[in-house]
C-alpha cells in the first residue's frame, strides 16, 4: 500500500533537485528552456564531449502559437559531476547510449534515468549496466534549429512516458518534475505498444522524408507518400504481431497522419542530421527492424523498410563525405 507520508516526502525531495539533461541539441535545450523558465534547476550537459569549460547560451523558443520562451541555459560536462543528484534525461542521440552507459555508471546513485530518444532497444545499454531505474518517453513533438540561438518547436501531443525498469512511485514523482504547460509529458501503463507505433512511423517519415528532402507534412498533403506510408506500416505487423506487440495498421497510420498535420513544414530529426553533416538514428529504426525479422526468419516481410533505411544512411554518409 501506498504510504502518504513517506511520498509526499520523496516527492518534496524529488522537486528540490536538480534535472540534469544529456545532449545539448534541439530537444534538450528545448525542454532546458521550458523547465529553467518553471523555475527548476536544471543543468544541460554535452552527450558527446565529456569534459570541455561550463559555456552560457541564450537559446529562444519559438512556440506554435507564435510565443516566444527566452532562457540563459549554462552548459556543462558529465566531468564536472561526480555525481548527479537528482533526475537525469536523455536528450542525446541514442547512438551514444553505450558509451554514456559507462560513463553514467556509478554516477546516477539510485536516480532515475529517462530516455527521451527516437528508436527500438535503445535502453539495453542501460539494462545491460543495471540501472536500477529506467523510464522511456515517446516524443511527440518537433524541435528544429532556426539558427543557433533559435528552435521552432511543435508539439504534436503529450509525451507519454512508461517504465522500462522502475517503479509506479517513481514514475510519478518524475512526470511532477518535469511537467510543464509547453512540453507535456503522460504517464504510460503500455509504453511497449506505444514505442513499437512510434518506430514504425519513424521508419516511414525518417527515411521517405530525408530521401525525398521534404518536410514533414508530405503524408498530410500528398496522396502517393499516405499510400506508401499504408504500405510500409502493413509490411511491419508480421513482426510486431511476432513480438506480442498487439498494435493495428489504422492505430499506427493515425499517428503518422497526426504527426504530419501537427508538424507541417517541419524537418524531420533524420534530415536534419543529414543536412548537418551528422550520423542518423537509422541503425535504431529500419535496420533494427530489419534485423529482429531477420533473426527469426521473417526478413522478406521487411525489404522495402531495410532498403530505405540502407539508402537513408548511404545518403549520410555521402553527404559526411561530401563535407
Ligand atoms: N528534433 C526533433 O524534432 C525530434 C527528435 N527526437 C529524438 O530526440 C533525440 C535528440 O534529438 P535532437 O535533439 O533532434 O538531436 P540533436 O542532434 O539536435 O542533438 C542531440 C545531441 O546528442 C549529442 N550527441 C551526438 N552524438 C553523440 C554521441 N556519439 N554520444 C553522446 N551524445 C551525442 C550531441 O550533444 P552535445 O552537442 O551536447 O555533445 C547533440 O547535440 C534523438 O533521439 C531524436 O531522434 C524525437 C522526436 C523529434
Ligand atoms: C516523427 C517525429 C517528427 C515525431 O516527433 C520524430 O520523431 C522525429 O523528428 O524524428
Amino acid at each position: 500500500m501506498l504510504n502518504l507520508a513517506a511520498f509526499n516526502h520523496q516527492s518534496k525531495a524529488m522537486q528540490e533537485q536538480p534535472i540534469y539533461i544529456i545532449g545539448a541539441g534541439a530537444v534538450g535545450k528545448t525542454l532546458a528552456v521550458f523547465l529553467t523558465l518553471a523555475g527548476r534547476q536544471v543543468y544541460l550537459l554535452r552527450g558527446s564531449v565529456f569534459n570541455a569549460p561550463v559555456t552560457y547560451e541564450e537559446m529562444t523558443i519559438l512556440a506554435a502559437d507564435n510565443n516566444k520562451y527566452v532562457a540563459k541555459l549554462e552548459i556543462g560536462c558529465l566531468a564536472d559531476f561526480t555525481r548527479l543528484g537528482g533526475l537525469v534525461v536523455l536528450a542525446n542521440k541514442a547512438f551514444g547510449n553505450q558509451a554514456l552507459s559507462v560513463s553514467l555508471r556509478g554516477k546516477l546513485n539510485g536516480n532515475p534515468l529517462l530516455v527521451l530518444q527516437n528508436g527500438l532497444n535503445i535502453e539495453k545499454a542501460f539494462l545491460k549496466q543495471n540501472f536500477e531505474h529506467i523510464y522511456r518517453c515517446v516524443l511527440m513533438l518537433t524541435c528544429q534549429f532556426e539558427d543557433p540561438h533559435t528552435i521552432r518547436y511543435k508539439p504534436v501531443r503529450e509525451c507519454p512516458v512508461g517504465i522500462i525498469r522502475g517503479d509506479e512511485e517513481t514514475l510519478t514523482r518524475l512526470l511532477h518534475k518535469i511537467q510543464t504547460l509547453q512540453f507535456r509529458f503522460s504517464k504510460c501503463d503500455e509504453i511497449q505498444s506505444l514505442i513499437w507505433k512510434k518506430v514504425i512511423a519513424n521508419c516511414v517519415f525518417n527515411s521517405i522524408c530525408p530521401l525525398l528532402h521534404i518536410d514533414n507534412g508530405i503524408f498530410y498533403r500528398n496522396e502517393v507518400a499516405r499510400d506508401m506510408a499504408k504500405e510500409l506500416i502493413v509490411s511491419c505487423m508480421t513482426l510486431a504481431h511476432a513480438k506480442g506487440i498487439a498494435i493495428t495498421p489504422e492505430d499506427v497510420f493515425n499517428n503518422v497522419m497526426q504527426i504530419s498535420q501537427m508538424s507541417d513544414g517541419q524537418y524531420i530529426s533524420t534530415l536534419q542530421d543529414i543536412l548537418h553533416h551528422r550520423p542518423t538514428e537509422m541503425d535504431a529504426l529500419n535496420i533494427e527492424l530489419a534485423r529482429l525479422a531477420d533473426e527469426i526468419g521473417i526478413g522478406a516481410t521487411m525489404k522495402e523498410i531495410a532498403l530505405l533505411g540502407r539508402l537513408t544512411k548511404l545518403k549520410a554518409a555521402i553527404n559526411l563525405k561530401n563535407m
